[in-house]
């Protein structure tokens, strides 16, 4: 099966991106992002998305991780499919909306030439509340600053929902071997049933922060909108940052603002990198 896509990229996090109109099964998204998304036998990426109708909002985005999981939410990848939506001509409007599994997301876009380059998201607020968070724990009211054993390492761990779930560690340790020692640990951990993407972060001062992200079915990615957005709630929770973050990620630079509701907007680029077909393959 012949698909048209385009590729994009947010801050280095890489999506590939269809139209459900030109792969209507719903069933075979989870097959299509394995094979799309792999490195070597497909086009390469961090995810899939599929641009579909919504009867609640502008648009529906279907997202699936690179080993074919399916995710309530991608900050990255909703930036890219914003972009996707505006220059494709699908929509002309500069504020919209995109129905995700994590709520409705509103959108404002910032062109130059008619091509959008910058998307300010609408994240939603952090939800602390562990019996709201795919975690298993004794009886805390949030999970903040938990202790957590792993083998002979101690880490103070933080774990959050921001539309999926994510756990944070503040460190001075942002170096790629620790991250992909342990992060798959922590990914799969027991008292993540659902698994968790796992945050690293550096607070530089108080309004700048440096993060590298394990993700859940991904692994390491060059940034991650969810993840960014959830180390700057946390560290402003704990009172380590102040309204306005600059987030520095090893594919780009985010912007987070926290309102005193505890809605959180990310700001970040959104870039298109190629366009094609793809040649689908059941297996
Ligand atoms: N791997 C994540 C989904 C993608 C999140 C990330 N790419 C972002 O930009 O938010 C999960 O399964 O929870």
């Amino acid at each position: 099966m012949n698909i048209p896509f385009k590729k994009l990229h947010g801050a280095g996090n890489d999506f590939v991106i269809i139209k459900h109109e030109n792969f209507p099964y719903k069933k075979d998204f989870s097959q299509l992002a394995i094979k799309s998304c792999h490195r070597r036998f497909g086009i390469g990426a961090d995810g899939l998305m599929v641009v579909a109708g919504s009867e609640i909002a502008d648009f529906k985005m279907h997202y699936y991780n690179s080993d074919g999981s399916e995710a309530n939410m991608c900050g990255n990848g909703i930036r890219c499919f914003a972009k996707f939506v505006f220059d494709e001509g699908l929509i002309r409007k500069r504020h919209f909306s995109i129905e995700t599994l994590a709520g409705i997301k509103n959108i404002s876009i910032k062109e130059q030439d008619d091509k959008v380059h910058t998307v300010v998201v609408n994240m939603g607020k952090m939800i602390l509340e562990p019996n709201k968070i795919p975690v298993v724990t004794e009886e805390v009211d949030k999970f903040i600053n938990q202790s957590l054993e792993l083998e002979d390492k101690q880490f103070v761990i933080s774990t959050v929902l921001m539309g999926v779930p994510h756990t944070v560690i503040f460190t001075e340790d942002l170096q790629l071997a620790t991250i992909e020692e342990w992060g798959p640990i922590i990914e799969t951990h027991r008292m993540f049933p659902e698994k968790t993407n796992v945050n690293f972060a550096k607070i530089v001062d108080r309004c700048h922060i440096e993060v590298r992200t394990w993700e859940r079915g991904a692994g390491y990615t060059l940034a991650c909108g969810t993840g960014v957005t959830s180390v700057c709630g946390v560290a402003h929770y704990l009172g380590l940052v102040d309204e306005t973050v600059r987030v520095n990620t090893e594919g780009g630079e985010l912007i987070i603002t926290i309102f005193e509701d505890g809605n959180i907007d990310m700001e970040g680029p959104a870039e298109d990198i190629c366009c094609g077909v793809y040649f689908f393959k059941e297996s």
